[in-house]
């Protein structure tokens, strides 16, 4: 096991575990970790009492959601939304399980790191959440105070999205600006690795293990309904790249599956009255139920782990869609979470990474923030690439 691993705590200040002096303390006594892995994720609150606060954060982003005098109109849209998101998270257990996840994935990714990868051990993982703590900027700080001087931002995010990804580069880089003013830390970015073997292996054999529930005769004919946070087509219409890029793990899935089952790919989550990337997953099970399709099996594909849009959204509120529509046979693959080939698929793929010397991956260079010119996106990708 890593020394991290049992210094656990000691990264935990802000998930609330240890005093922050213990904190140090504790991990004052761990070795500096050669390689630092900045897991990046939009986060979630862990009970009812952060759900403002993660609304507030999450609508004072401009590259989420570009309001109009936005620092006034965020804190009121968050109050306004907050009731019906308490009871979301409510109907779930009480709050985000993502950070969990998250952590779990970190600790089983980093073991396996110093076995896979010894020339760049010790590994030692952070979390950094765009929305809820952990925030990217404890991480940061930790990262500082632990001495890391090589470090990956590894994207939890399969496809780029500049709303998604973009915007946590743009938060990394703000807050090196801050705490890590001389550039002590070496960085790279794992990012749009929608197409990555691990990933979709993993996918298809979840679906693989799904199906397996189908009566036999009945198999071969489930629908296989993708499911994926949809997007303003604001954002769609300036060229983001999420929508090619989720509809190439969808492809690649498909291919390693080898499977004839109908497929197609449909858009959730929508927020709010403007235009949204369509058709909608609720519209999709509706349609099917009128067509008579009863076997509905859907894949959620461009999220790594559980959170309110997976366990609230797919399988309460559109299971009660789906019941309405006579679609008996809907079902959810289980997302990726702590799945073993998930941890493998992402060990390799930062191994590969690390090998080619921690330049960013070059097949997809990731720091052009493709789809758009806004000047907070040059000057992070200027940033990371000097
Ligand atoms: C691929 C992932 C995601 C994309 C793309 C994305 C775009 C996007 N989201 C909003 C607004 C909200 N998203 C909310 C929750 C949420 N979003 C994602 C992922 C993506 N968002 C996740 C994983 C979660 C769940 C967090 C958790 O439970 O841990 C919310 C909050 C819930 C709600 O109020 O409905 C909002 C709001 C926009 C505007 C957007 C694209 C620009
Ligand atoms: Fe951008
Ligand atoms: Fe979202």
């Amino acid at each position: 096991m890593s020394p991290f691993s049992l210094l656990q705590a000691g990264r935990a200040t802000s998930q609330g575990l240890l005093s922050r002096p213990l904190a140090r303390y504790l991990a004052s006594k761990a070795p500096t970790p050669k390689t630092g892995v900045l897991l990046m994720n939009l986060g979630g609150p862990k009970d009812e009492k952060e759900v403002f606060s993660f609304l507030h954060r999450l609508f004072s982003d401009p590259d989420l959601i570009p309001l109009p005098f936005q620092s006034r109109i965020a804190p009121w849209i968050a109050r306004r939304r907050t009731p019906q998101i308490v009871e979301q998270y409510n109907a779930i257990g009480g709050g985000s399980p993502i950070l969990d996840w998250t952590r779990r994935q970190g600790q089983a990714l980093e073991k396996r790191m110093d076995v896979l990868a010894p020339e760049s051990a010790p590994h030692k993982v952070y979390i950094g959440m765009r929305y809820a703590k952990p925030l990217t900027e404890e991480a940061v700080e930790e990262m500082v105070q632990d001495g890391v001087e090589r470090a990956v931002a590894f994207t939890q995010y399969p496809q780029y999205s500049c709303s998604t990804t973009g915007s946590s580069l743009n938060e990394l880089r703000r807050q090196l600006e801050t705490h890590d003013p001389e550039r002590r830390i070496r960085w790279s970015i794992l990012d749009r690795w929608a197409d990555d073997t691990g990933l979709l292996k993993a996918v298809s054999k979840r679906i693989t293990q799904a199906l397996q529930t189908y009566p036999e005769e009945e198999r071969d004919s489930v629908v296989l309904l993708f499911s994926a946070h949809s997007l303003p087509m604001s954002v769609v219409n300036r060229g983001d790249p999420y929508p090619a890029e989720v509809a190439d793990t969808v492809a690649g899935v498909m291919r390693m599956l080898g499977r004839k089952n109908p497929y197609r790919l449909v858009w959730q989550s929508q927020v709010g009255p403007s235009a949204w990337l369509g058709a909608q997953t609720s519209d999709a099970i509706k349609g099917y139920g009128k067509q008579g399709i009863r076997n509905l099996l859907v894949v959620p594909i461009a999220f790594t782990s559980d959170h309110i849009e997976t366990l609230y959204e797919l399988d309460l509120e559109y299971g009660h869609v789906a019941k309405e529509a006579g679609v008996t046979g809907y079902k959810r693959v289980e997302s990726l979470n702590d799945m073993p080939e998930f941890i493998e698929g992402m060990a390799s793929l930062l191994k590969g990474h690390l090998a080619s010397g921690m330049k960013s991956t070059g097949k997809q260079l990731s720091l052009q923030c493709p789809s758009c010119e806004k000047d907070v996106c040059r000057m992070t990708k200027n940033y990371f690439e000097q």
